[in-house]
């Protein structure tokens, strides 16, 4: 039996900048995650991106195959992440460098005529609602509000949102751990995830990778409010102030459907450990990396047949 890990909720639409700061600091020291409330991203567009998630990944195979993946953007079937009963489909901004070197593939207007204007509202209202966090964040770290956005953070826009669709299914294997994997253990690789799901349970945390066997607690989704967790950039940047802590979704044998919208950086952009978070006693324990090589590496270690191009 897991136990239910009792996270902040940090009120977005509170005007005192500094406090609400420091109440992230405090969550991204302890656990990497919090909830997000009053973030401003509309209920009634929350649920329609559910229902057009629901409506694509109900199309049929054939449908879905003609929008699958070379590199990273578009329809990756069953099991073509690290062998995982989901499906997802990835898509970000069409403007700038990287949406025309990696252009989004859309589901045809005929089938779903309301699905790339719902994505693309969605798509805008998150990543502004990332911002202004990354902003509180920044002042949580004793830097200027802007501080990602004048190291060029932005000048790309990198953001990806990812729709999942977990099978539920739980596998015939003997290994218990197995048998109710829904998405593998892992981090995030970027600066900040910020997690909807439909509120079927299933997403853990585990706060110390280290610890053997690994603890797993469970994270109940809250209406209407997003979990937002450290990727793994801003644990480099943060010099491991912030964790990018480990987390996984298990199948409980119902369907389950999440979209998870990644604030990535430019990958142009280099991540060092910030000055601020390094001392005599704690020395940078990461060396500078421009978030292209870095995510090259690491998305070649989890999808099957990444090429590097879409
Ligand atoms: O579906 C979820 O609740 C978590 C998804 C996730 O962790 C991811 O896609 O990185
Ligand atoms: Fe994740």
């Amino acid at each position: 039996m897991s136990t239910v890990l009792q996270l902040s909720i940090i009120d977005l639409s509170l005007p005192e900048k500094l406090s609400t700061s420091r109440l992230i600091r405090r969550a991204y020291l302890n656990h990497g995650f919090f909830y997000l409330t009053n973030h401003g991203v509309p209920e009634e567009l929350m649920k329609r991106v559910f229902e057009e998630s629901k409506n694509l990944f109900s199309l049929p195979l054939d449908e879905k195959i003609v929008m699958v993946r070379r590199g990273f953007r578009g329809y990756s079937p069953l099991y073509d992440e690290k062998g995982d009963p989901k499906e997802l489909f990835t898509f970000g901004s069409s403007e700038g460098v990287l949406g025309q070197h990696y252009p989004n593939k859309w589901p045809s207007e005929d089938l779903l005529p309301l699905w790339r204007p719902t994505m693309e509202r969605y798509y805008k209202s998150v990543v502004d609602v990332g911002k202004k966090l990354l902003g509180l964040v920044a002042l949580a770290l004793d830097l200027e509000e802007n501080f990602f956005e004048r190291l060029g953070a932005f000048n790309d826009q990198a953001a990806v949102v990812r729709l999942l669709r977990y099978s539920g299914e739980l596998s015939s294997s003997e290994d218990e751990e197995e048998k109710t994997c829904g998405a593998s253990a892992h981090s995030d690789f970027g600066i900040l995830t910020l997690l909807a799901t439909d509120g079927v349970p299933g997403l853990q945390v585990c706060r110390d990778k280290d610890k053997e066997p690994n603890v797993w607690e469970d994270v109940p989704g809250i209406k209407g409010a997003f979990v937002v967790n450290i990727g793994d950039l801003m644990e480099r940047w943060t010099n491991g102030l912030f964790r990018s802590t480990m987390h996984r979704v298990l199948s409980v044998g119902k369907e389950r459907y999440s979209v998870a919208v990644f604030l990535d950086p430019d990958p142009n952009c280099v991540v060092e450990c910030l000055e601020s978070c390094c001392s005599e006693t704690s020395p940078p324990r990461f060396p500078p990396v421009r978030t292209s090589d870095y995510f090259h590496e690491r998305f070649s270690q989890s999808l099957i047949s990444y090429s590097g191009s879409a």
